[in-house]
């Protein structure tokens, strides 16, 4: 958490298509128009298989649109990965087994040139509730503890842009609840955009202020839905209206 965040810029896609040769051949997506705001935070939910984990790694950089492309001001994904903007922690946590929780979130700053900030990493390594494992290798983590130490690793460099793919799939309830509400502020005081795949509403809502609806493959936008409050009633209200447009969607 050394570094202030690069200025925020909207994450841009136009006429995103993603085709998977196959066999068989899958279109994920039809042609979408999206823009995230920057400094925002959105959730993508929808039906399993229906392209959400594909549009986070486009706009990741780690798969190449069929057609159309995401922009992030002028760079695209890969330019602004390659210089520490991006921040992912996707579902398979893919630390480096050989390295420590301490060592694999380090990693993260060299690797973005960042100078190390051991204060910062004990702060955050504490933060996703893993003092006393810190020099622990990931083999030794169960699945949650290894998605909040990729948590962790995501968030040290403070990167412009942040992409959560289930971010607390593997957690209790419990901790799930804690990381809900300690994490985001987090990433939120930064100006951070965020952008989260969950399959639990409660989660798209409380940890969003917007949330997009996908229908079935290949997934197009059938709700684009705003937070408005965390109050009680503003949550209850959201999570009715995503509930009911997956409904509809399905
Ligand atoms: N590398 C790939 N090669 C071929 N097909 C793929 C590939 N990655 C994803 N797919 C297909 O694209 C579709 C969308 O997959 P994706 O993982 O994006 O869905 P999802 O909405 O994230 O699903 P879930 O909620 O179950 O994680 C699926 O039909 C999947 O089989």
């Amino acid at each position: 958490m050394g570094n202030q965040p690069m200025s925020g810029r909207d994450v841009i896609c136009t006429g995103l298509t993603k085709t998977f040769v196959g066999p068989p051949a899958i279109d994920a997506f039809a042609p979408t128009d999206l823009t995230f705001r920057a400094g925002q935070t959105t959730a993508l939910v929808g039906p399993s298989g229906c392209g959400k984990s594909t549009l986070l790694k486009l706009i990741a950089g780690l798969e190449v649109p069929t057609q159309g492309a995401v922009m992030i001001g002028q760079e695209t994904p890969r330019d602004l990965a390659r210089r520490g903007g991006i921040g992912m922690a996707f579902q398979d946590a893919s630390l480096l087994p050989w390295r420590s929780v301490r060592s694999n979130i380090a990693l993260a700053l060299k690797l973005s040139r960042q100078p190390q900030d051991s204060a910062a990493i004990d702060r955050l390594i504490t933060l996703v509730g893993l003092d006393g494992f810190a020099d622990a290798r990931p083999a030794a983590l169960s699945g949650g503890m290894r998605q909040r130490a990729a948590i962790a690793r995501c968030l040290v460099t403070s990167p412009e842009l942040i992409l959560l793919d289930e971010p607390f799939g593997a957690v209790d309830e419990l901790t799930r609840a804690r990381l809900g509400s300690e994490l985001p502020p987090l990433w939120r005081d930064k100006g951070t955009t965020a952008i989260l795949v969950t399959h639990s509403i409660a989660e798209a809502v409380t940890l969003s202020d917007r949330v997009i609806v996908l229908s079935p493959r290949p997934a197009r936008i059938v709700a684009d839905i705003t937070v408005t409050g965390r109050s009680a009633a503003e949550i209850e209200s959201g999570m009715d209206a995503v509930s009911r447009n997956l409904r509809a969607a399905a």
